[in-house]
């Protein structure tokens, strides 16, 4: 089976740094992959190059057979590789309930346009407001997107994304500053993608328990380069995952 993402000797230097190294790896719909590594590992930047908000120095990457390393980020995300970033996705004046409208419509090829026919504009909410609900944001519907808290806006962000339906999802730390009682709709929701088993999730985190609970899959990136890839458990028994990564996970473990 074709992978629905891979990259190729993915390589990006800034000036003699070299941020992500040699990075080769494939990931197949059905599966969630988390990414982990120590702060300035290089996760972040080999999502950039993934996404196309930054081109390699050297590699590929491929969605499917084709190659989009050449491709802008808005081509990426047409050619169906979604990825949450920190709330500047969101439209604030907007409700949000137009948010999650604009992102259905955007998904159907109609462009993002504000103004549309009334009928249809009745089914586009009606869908949008299924994606809220499961987000749990039915509630604040009518809110504009810039008045509701930090949570409330990634969760946002999330059910726009899931509007969007693309192949392969990519989450950077998506509930970093979000309070405990907020953490487990957007894993909920991530768990929910899951089940839609032609989609492909990658997930950078730090947090063992999201790790534990949602990945398939361990990829470790060290100093840029890919030093382990596999099940969870397996990956996170390594001597030299545990030495190089699990300074936080191993205290993390022995503290729980
Ligand atoms: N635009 C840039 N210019 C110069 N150096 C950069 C740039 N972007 C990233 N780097 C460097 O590349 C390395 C990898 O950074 P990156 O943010 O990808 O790490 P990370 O694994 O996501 O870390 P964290 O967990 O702290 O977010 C770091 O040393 C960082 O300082």
């Amino acid at each position: 089976m074709t992978p629905s993402l891979r990259t190729e000797n993915l390589t990006i230097r800034f000036g003699g740094h070299v941020a992500v190294n040699g990075v080769t790896c494939a990931f197949r719909a059905g599966e969630l992959t988390v990414i982990v590594g120590p702060n300035g590992a290089g996760k972040t930047t080999w999502f950039n190059l993934v996404s196309g908000q930054l081109r390699p120095s050297e590699g590929k990457v491929f969605k499917g057979d084709r190659e989009i390393s050449g491709l802008s980020p808005s081509a990426r995300a047409k050619a169906g590789i979604g990825r949450a970033f920190q709330l500047t996705n969101l439209f604030p004046k907007l409700s949000v309930l137009e948010n999650v409208r604009l992102a259905v419509q955007a998904r159907r090829g109609d462009g993002p346009r504000i103004f549309t026919r009334a009928a249809s504009l009745t089914r586009l909410r009606d869908e949008a407001q299924g994606y809220l609900e499961s987000a749990r944001l039915a509630d604040v519907a009518g809110y504009p997107a810039s008045a509701l808290p930090h949570g409330d806006q990634r969760k946002l962000e999330v059910a726009m994304l899931i509007a969007m339906q693309p192949d392969v999802f990519m989450f950077d730390e998506p509930t970093a500053g979000m309070s405990v009682d907020e953490a487990p709709v957007i894993l909920d929701l991530i768990a929910s993608i899951k089940k839609d088993t032609s989609r492909t999730i990658l997930l950078v985190e730090h947090k063992m328990d999201v790790v534990r609970a949602l990945a398939d899959r361990i990829v470790v990136l060290h100093n840029g380069e890919l030093v382990a890839d596999g099940k969870p458990d397996e990956v996170m028994a390594l001597p030299q995952v545990r030495e190089i990564y699990l300074g936080v996970g191993a205290d993390e473990e022995e503290a729980a």
